[in-house]
């Protein structure tokens, strides 16, 4: 009777697993690494997929022989039977260096509570890239793993919550780990979409505040660009001169990078009145 007990998992609060994780992972790695094939693009992508492959070939065809079972090999050992508030960031490294990647320089697009937004820009800029248009982003955007100490099986019922359980999990650990890479590799001007319906447009707490900013090398990345845009239709909490920016001002005057700042800058500005034609702040007459 025992033999048919089904594994028990530790209880955590937040979800578990996202189910066919596997699947999802290796199948999101193979659209990814053979985008150099263009009918795996609809037509109507075609033509920004061929202008991303000619800025990413020499980056998407070098992880092209990077074999994708590999990869999520490398991924599940990361955190498969440990104690997912026990991962680490050195749990991660084997698996940065398998599929790290570097933008080129002047187009690396961070972002903070603006997720959405920045994702439209970098789809219409296709020679821009936040972090998930990079493999290991693409890939695990949006889903949630963890293992557990006692077993070689993922947890489909339960994953550590980031307030309720522990900080450190497999999932948040994960994000920190791409993001500090991500932030090391970029070089030139980079750019940050920032929310500023927000009372505090940058905050020190966020991925984008707490890691990256503190990992842009001063040596390659000479100039920080700050986009803060708000919500149309809402009034605005924050701004270029609001005293998170100031503080994010100081921050790059101390790290040597120079700093710029712009208040809903126009193409994304544009993105929002898509969405919003008949809002008065979008009449072209402005
Ligand atoms: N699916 C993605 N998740 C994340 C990326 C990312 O690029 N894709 N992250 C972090 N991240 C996870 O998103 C939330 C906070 O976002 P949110 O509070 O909205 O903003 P953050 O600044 O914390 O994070 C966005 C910043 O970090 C990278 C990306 O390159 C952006 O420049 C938190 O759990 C992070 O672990």
């Amino acid at each position: 009777r025992l033999w048919h007990q089904p594994l028990k998992h530790r209880e955590w609060n937040g979800t578990g697993s996202t189910a066919h994780f596997q699947d999802i992972f290796l199948g999101r790695c193979y659209i990814y690494t053979q985008l150099v094939q263009p009918e795996f693009r609809p037509y109507h992508m075609q033509h920004t997929f061929e202008t991303k492959l000619l800025i990413f070939t020499s980056h998407v065809l070098s992880l092209r022989d990077r074999d994708c079972k590999k990869i999520e090999e490398a991924f599940r050992n990361a955190f498969i039977s440990k104690d997912p508030c026990e991962v680490t960031e050195e749990d991660y490294h084997p698996l940065m260096e398998l599929a790290s990647q570097t933008v080129p320089c002047d187009k690396t697009v961070f972002w903070s509570r603006t997720k959405e937004l920045a994702h439209q820009y970098t789809w219409v800029r296709q020679e821009m890239f936040t972090l998930e248009n990079t493999l290991l982003g693409y890939v695990a955007d949006g889903l949630t793993w963890c293992g557990d100490s006692g077993s070689s099986e993922m947890n489909y019922q339960s994953c550590p919550d980031w307030r309720k359980d522990c900080k450190n999990n497999s999932v948040t650990v994960f994000w920190k780990v791409l993001s500090k890479m991500f932030a090391e590799n970029a070089c030139g001007m980079v750019q940050v979409v920032l929310n500023g319906s927000l009372s505090n447009a940058f905050s020190k707490d966020s991925t984008f505040g707490g890691v990256e900013v503190h990992n842009l090398h001063p040596e390659k990345v000479h100039t920080l660009q700050a986009w803060v845009m708000h919500d149309i239709g809402k009034s605005p909490s924050d701004s270029c001169s609001g005293s998170s920016i100031m503080d994010l001002k100081s921050i790059m005057s101390k790290r040597n990078i120079k700093f710029t700042c712009q208040d809903n800058y126009r193409p994304v500005k544009f993105l929002q009145c898509v969405r919003n034609p008949e809002d008065s702040s979008c009449s072209l007459r402005t």
